[in-house]
């Protein structure tokens, strides 16, 4: 890192603190397959850093992120959460109402949301959640060696979620690519973001079709969201919107997270050990699995005025990237941070995010989690890595596309 007298529009005000300047490129797939190294020399480059190869702004530390992610109004998603901003270029698709929004617009469809998907509603899915656990764990566990990604982690949200939702059976091939849309989407437009657009039209079609209201299933969230349409609370068009956010957000995010889960674990017995003698620690085995290997690693915030951050002066309209992954392993804020441990107290991990856009979908992954790792936690007395994990490189989300496995029967 090389200091300067400040890169970036220079902004009147206090004499700036010297900002270092890297030029990493945070979205390469060398970066991707191996971010913990380049995280740890942000961190120690300096609370807040200049990154020239894309001209933004960018942390890497615990107190930033959470100080961005917690001042909305300074630190805006209305410009969007990536890398472009929504004022000066146009948008690959209409914005979230969530996601790429601020109060007020934010608010209403906000508070639509957490009723839509509240812990209630949530508990009365795990009876299917666990069923569907212990039944595709067990024929996993009898096979003795397995894929934790291909024949788990992304097998079990598609069965699960989809019908949750109220999804037709039909097309639910195109959710994952879909996601990948979504979380590419939120990079440059590297090859990664072209790859996972070259079939958007046919997809977005697909897409915009699963959210109307008479392709939804009697009794899934897809039509509670659309409940809500009838009492005037949110419009029709914001009713299709919302579900949309759900077929972005509902799918790819929890593949990844169940992968890194079984992946971490598999590369730690110890920990393995501890999760199959007591199966209750499953649920903190899975958190500390997302501080760890956060399954979303960044997201962009847009300033709305000169604000400073950790004594850095950053101008009103500039893109700031927020490491979560990198949050999640600060020294600053962990004891031990490189270190699995299942019963670390988790609290405070910014994997979920935190403010008012932290993620609202949380219970359902939490609850995924839960009954995948108590499924297999009753049923493998050990886990053990057969191949290293293949890194499946993504501008948003980090995770495995393979990540073999061999169990020992309980
Ligand atoms: C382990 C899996 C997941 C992780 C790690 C995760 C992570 C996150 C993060 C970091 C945010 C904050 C975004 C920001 O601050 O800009 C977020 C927001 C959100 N999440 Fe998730 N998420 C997960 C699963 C889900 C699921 C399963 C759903 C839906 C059922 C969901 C729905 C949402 C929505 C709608 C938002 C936007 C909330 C708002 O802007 O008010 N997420 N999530
Ligand atoms: O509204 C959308 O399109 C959208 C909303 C939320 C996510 N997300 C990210 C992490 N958890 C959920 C992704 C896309």
């Amino acid at each position: 890192a090389t200091t300067s007298s400040g890169p970036g529009p220079s902004v009147p005000g206090p004499v700036p603190v010297p900002v270092p300047v890297l030029d990493d490129d945070p979205f390469s797939v060398s970066f991707l397959a191996d971010p913990y190294p380049r995280h740890e020399r942000m961190r120690e480059a300096g609370p807040v850093v200049w990154l020239s190869h894309y001209g933004i702004w960018a942390s890497a530390r615990h107190e930033q992120v959470v100080t961005a992610l917690t001042d909305w109004r300074a630190f805006s998603s209305a410009s969007g959460v990536g890398l472009a901003d929504f004022r000066k270029e146009k948008p690959w698709r209409v914005p979230s109402l969530l996601l790429e929004a601020d109060p007020p617009d934010h608010t209403r469809v906000r508070e639509v949301m957490t009723e839509v998907l509240s812990s209630r509603r949530v508990r009365g899915l795990r009876e299917e959640f666990a069923a569907v656990a212990e039944s595709l764990v067990g024929d996993l566990v009898e096979r003795g060696t397995f894929d934790a990604v291909r024949d788990l982690a992304e097998v079990f949200p598609l069965r699960v979620f989809p019908d949750a939702l109220g999804l037709p059976e039909e097309g639910r091939e195109n959710l994952m690519p879909y996601g990948g849309m979504a979380f590419n989407g939120f990079g440059p437009r590297n090859d990664l973001f072209h790859e996972a657009m070259a079939d958007a039209p046919r997809i977005q079609e697909w897409i915009n079709e699963s959210c109307r209201r008479e392709n939804l299933a009697a009794g899934g969230l897809g039509q509670d969201i659309w409940a809500f349409a009838d009492t005037g609370r949110i419009t029709p068009e914001q009713a299709a919107m919302l579900v949309r956010s759900l077929l972005s957000a509902g799918i790819d995010t929890t593949v990844y997270a169940i992968g890194n889960a079984l992946a971490a674990l598999a590369a730690h017995p110890g920990q393995w050990a501890r999760v199959h003698e007591n199966p209750a620690l499953a649920k903190l085995a899975f958190e500390e699995a997302i501080r760890f290997e956060s399954p979303v690693q960044t997201f962009f915030r847009t300033t709305t005025r000169a604000v400073d951050l950790g004594g850095v002066r950053i101008g009103p309209g500039e893109k700031i990237l927020l490491f979560l992954g990198a949050a999640n392993r600060d020294p600053r804020k962990w004891i031990n941070p490189h270190t699995l441990d299942v019963t670390r107290r988790t609290a405070g991990h910014v994997g979920f995010g935190t403010g008012i856009h932290a993620c609202v979908g949380q219970q359902v992954a939490r609850l995924e989690g839960d009954v995948v790792l108590t499924a297999l936690a009753r049923r493998a007395a050990m886990l053990s890595p057969t191949a290293a994990p293949e890194p499946r490189p993504n501008n948003t989300l980090r995770g495995f596309s393979s990540a073999p496995i061999r169990v020992e029967k309980a």
